[in-house]
């Protein structure tokens, strides 16, 4: 299988995605979005995710630049990507947030703060983009989705709905691209985030990295890719695609047989998926005509149990005409009591200055059943609620049925179509439920239809805005079916078929008769009678007298091994078994639980014989450092000098010296050039730890100076869970080429082990010698309080792993609080040594050693322990509130008068 490449194309990952190393190490050009921007003021800019990436890339020879607008000004991330590029052929839409709630918890400030990054914002970026794409006749376009939005998930309505809405404006992208050859897809990830709420071990976080999702989306977005309009699941090495499947469903005949207990009789047939199931792929594939033809043949429908609603209130939203209308007939007719909603002020034409609820209300009325209007916007859903409660003191049932539409091609509508369709259908089914569903669990009882629509299940040319809305509110109802069913809340989605979105002109005048809004009315009110407990959570196509249930057939996928290093051309090489659903292997999950359970099983899918290292890049092109005595005094004061430390902290002393332990930042640079994710398997930045530093200080640094590193990998250690990395860096004088420094740094990662890598280092030498304290007091112990600000403020330094800065990277990592960086509280150890055996003097170092053993949080105290042995200074360093050796076997050598000097008898600071 050829190479992947993206050389030449430019693309856009948005919320600093895993993707763009990927793609950029394949040839693209990337902007890096992210929302952190840079600091105002000082120039050089707080890194972020964004720069962090950027600089990664850039370090390992690549092109990208960073954004750091929110995806909600898609347009200006899109003008990053042209002005620095030139153009756009690849976007990533990634940048999410969480607020998970329960429903009843969840403000509208969480709903909409949620809306707004993931669809608004996916929106915003693809529209923005979109034009581009058209003119040059090529896009790519990923939309990222998830389980929860394809299940829903408890406590995640906003985001559920967010989610599948995602999906909803991928299938009819899928469909206006097409001959443009613009491809959109969305990927439901299962990344480290999502789970790390449900605390899992280490080990299964690291299986979940985002390794295993980046090279899908590099063959989704490349150009030789003829997925299109798709939905797949991702993680952990399983890949999977899903496809709605539709049962036969049951076709009534359309006359007043077709009664809510008629379909109650049929139930078990309209949902049954043993045979003959369809899996439409658009809009158009109901053969309404043979349908008809069915219809016709049926003498009468069976009866089926009276199914009366007498005691129960029905709120209907949009009745005054259509569908709406219908429903609220048909309850009315059984013996509920309905708030007829509707916003229209005058029924078309009539004349008689009626608003349509009312022209409703006094229909019902007429027949003798009890109905109130409301002309409140389904926006203010509360409203509408509140008119059920004043005139009848309850609410048992809501339909929410209103909707508009603003169709037009995507390239032409405007953000005002999106905002309004939007806002109607999502927001309004949202803001209705929010307000009946305190009532609901309450009384112990609720029963809602939302209305999604064949386009939110397939999409539809012209329709982004509403099939994405659509697609949103089956998240929303399935969400709510979760989380109802406790408090006898059932929650159904209807698409409904009728001759009010059909032309009349072009059907036989029984198949406009059998469209009638009427015969819709009767599913929807058997799914809202109280003697439906189980039947919920389902999406129904309904119309013409037909019913029929869809739900998600899951491909059986392709498991890729979690030891292994996932490429996009190995992806590439499995897709036909990634996307077969005929091989008897396809499931029907149903919750985001059942989801999992299939990445799960991978986890034990573990490669017999590993790729070698062999082969492997173990050495890397040379990368300059230029630094000044600013950079000198900020490494000082971020290992916690003081400021009367003035050797250190001032440039004026007599004499300003450069810490000996600065030589680990002065090679740093170098080291990010290593490929971890591509030695490793597996690799997740933030299962990083430094494990072990060496330094061979050959000449003592200046206070200023340009050098050039050097880095290769000087071994990977296979410790069984984790794996051990050393890289080493040569530093350079940039000018003369003589050497200063020798650098081992060893990191430690958690979860990439088991790859079948020597279980053992082969290393020999000082960098490895073991450094045991000897067995009596130590000479000399210094306690050192350090700042809460600590490691925030050494990061300055060069190494702005998040790890050590921001709660959520921590958190992933496994900590309750960010670290500190293990070369801060070596350095505090180094500054220690250099004063109190060193003489102040960088030359006194010769080599210095330390072993991280364990964590050190900013704002802990630090007691340095320190033997003098021979030319050797031992130490250990202990976190006073935790008892906890933080740095073991670690050792200053020292050369020249201060070799053979003993120890002093108290600290000198
Ligand atoms: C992307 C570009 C690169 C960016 C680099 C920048 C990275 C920095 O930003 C990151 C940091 O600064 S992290 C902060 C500093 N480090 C730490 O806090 C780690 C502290 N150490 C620990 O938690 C444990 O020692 C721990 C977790 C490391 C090991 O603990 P255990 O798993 O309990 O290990 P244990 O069972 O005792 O031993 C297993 C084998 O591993 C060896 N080992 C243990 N600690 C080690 C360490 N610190 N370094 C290296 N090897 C270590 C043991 O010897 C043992 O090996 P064997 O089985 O062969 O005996």
């Amino acid at each position: 299988m050829s190479e992947l490449r993206f050389d030449n194309r430019v693309v856009i990952v948005t919320g600093a995605g895993g993707g763009a190393y990927l793609l950029s190490r394949q040839g693209a050009s990337v902007v890096v979005n992210d929302l952190g921007g840079p600091r105002a003021g000082d120039g050089k800019g707080e890194h972020k995710a964004a720069d962090i990436v950027v600089n990664e890339i850039v370090a390992a020879g690549g092109k990208a630049v960073a954004n750091y607008d929110s995806v909600e000004d898609g347009d200006k991330i899109v003008e990053t990507a042209v002005k620095a590029f030139g153009k756009v052929d690849i976007v990533i839409n990634n940048a999410g947030i969480l607020r998970d709630k329960s429903f009843a918890r969840m403000t509208d400030e969480d709903w909409d703060l949620v809306q707004r990054v993931h669809v608004r914002g996916s929106y915003k970026v693809s529209k923005a983009a979109w034009d581009i794409f058209q003119k040059q006749g090529y896009g790519r376009i990923i939309n990222t989705t998830s389980a929860a939005g394809i299940y829903g998930n408890f406590g995640q309505a906003n985001y559920s709905a967010a989610k599948f809405a995602l999906h909803g404006l991928t299938l009819t992208l899928a469909r206006e691209g097409a001959k443009k050859n613009i491809h959109v897809n969305s990927i439901a990830p299962l990344a480290a985030s999502r789970m790390t709420e449900t605390i899992m071990p280490p080990e299964m976080l690291a299986h979940l990295n985002p390794s295993f999702v980046v090279p899908v989306v590099a063959y989704l977005t490349h150009e030789s890719t003829k997925e299109n309009g798709g939905l797949f699941e991702v993680g952990a090495g399983f890949v999977s695609k899903l496809r709605w499947e539709r049962s036969k469903g049951v076709v009534f005949k359309s006359d007043a047989s077709f009664t809510p207990g008629s379909v109650a009789s049929q139930i078990g047939k309209i949902e049954d998926f043993s045979k003959e199931v369809q899996h439409p792929q658009s809009i158009a594939e109901v053969d309404w005509v043979g349908l008809l033809d069915v219809a016709k043949s049926l003498k009468s429908n069976p009866e089926g149990p009276n199914l009366r609603f007498d005691g129960k209130v029905a709120v209907v939203t949009g009745a005054g005409a259509g569908l709406g209308r219908a429903y609220a007939h048909l309850f009315a007719k059984y013996g509920a009591s309905v708030v007829v909603n509707d916003l229209g002020t005058s029924h078309s034409g009539t004349g008689t200055g009626h608003n349509a609820a009312d022209v409703v209300v006094n229909e019902l009325r007429a027949l003798g059943a009890k109905a109130v209007a409301n002309y409140d916007s389904v926006e203010d859903g509360d409203k509408v609620i509140e008119t059920a409660i004043k005139a009848f003191g309850r609410v048992d049932i809501v339909i929410n049925n209103a909707g508009i539409l603003r169709d037009k091609s995507f390239v032409r509508a405007t953000d005002a179509d999106w905002d309004l369709v939007q806002r109607v259908h999502l927001r309004g089914t949202y803001k209705i439920l929010k307000a009946a569903w305190p009532h609901f669990l309450k009384q112990k009882y609720g029963r809602v239809v939302n209305t999604t629509s064949a386009v939110g299940l397939y999409g539809n040319f012209g329709q982004a805005n509403y099939s994405s809305a659509k697609a949103g509110i089956i998240a929303l109802s399935n969400t709510l079916a979760l989380e109802g069913r406790k408090s006898n809340i059932i929650v159904n989605t209807i698409a409904p078929n009728a001759g009010t979105r059909m032309t009349a002109t072009v059907m036989p005048p029984e198949m406009v008769e059998a469209l009638k809004p009427d015969y819709i009315a009767p599913p929807v009110a058997y799914l809202c009678h109280e003697s439906n407990t189980s039947h919920t959570g389902g999406v129904y196509e309904v119309g013409s007298g037909w019913v029929a249930k869809v739900r998600q057939q899951r491909s059986g996928g392709y498991g890729f091994p979690v030891n292994g290093k996932l490429t996009p051309e190995q992806v590439a090489s499995k897709w036909s078994e990634i996307t077969n659903f005929d091989d008897g292997r396809a499931t029907y999950p149903t919750t985001t639980g059942e989801s999992f359970m299939a990445v799960q099983g991978n986890f034990e899918n573990v490669a017999k014989e590993s790729e070698p290292l062999s082969g492997k890049q173990l050495s890397f092109s040379p990368v300059e450092f230029e630094y000044g005595e600013r950079d000198v005094i900020l490494y000082a004061l971020g290992v916690n000098a003081q400021r009367n430390e003035l050797n250190l902290v001032y440039e004026n002393a007599d004499p300003f010296i450069c810490i000996p332990s600065f030589a680990v930042c002065v090679g740093f640079n170098s080291q990010m050039q290593v490929p971890f994710g591509d030695l490793l398997p597996n690799f997740n930045p933030m299962m990083l730890l430094h494990g072990e530093q060496f330094v061979r200080h050959i000449k003592p640094l200046p206070v200023s100076g340009k050098f050039t590193n050097i880095a290769k990998i000087i071994e990977i250690v296979d410790k069984g869970k984790s794996a051990v990395l050393v890289v080493g860096v040569t530093t350079k004088d940039a000018v003369t080429g003589e050497v200063y420094i020798e650098n081992e740094y060893t990191n430690f990662i958690r979860g990439s082990g088991g790859f079948g890598g020597p279980t053992k280092s082969v290393r020999t030498g000082a960098s490895v010698a073991s450094n045991d304290p000897p067995q009596r007091p130590a000479d000399l112990v210094v306690v050192e309080k350090t700042p809460e600000n600590l490691a925030a403020l050494y990061r300055l330094s060069g190494d702005y792993n998040p790890l050590h800065v921001d709660p959520e990277m921590a958190a992933m990592g496994g900590f309750k609080v960010p670290i500190l960086h293990g070369l801060c509280s070596y350095g505090i150890a180094c500054r220690t040594i250099l004063r109190e055996f060193g003489g102040n003097n960088p030359a006194s170092f010769k080599t210095s050693k330390v072993r991280f053993a364990k964590h050190f949080f900013p704002g802990e105290t630090a007691e340095i322990h320190l033997w003098k042995e021979g030319s050797s200074v031992i130490f250990q360093v202990k976190v006073v509130e935790r008892n906890a050796i933080v740095i073991s076997n670690a050792a200053v050598e020292l050369q020249g008068e201060w070799a053979t000097k003993p120890a002093p008898k108290k600290s000198k600071l």
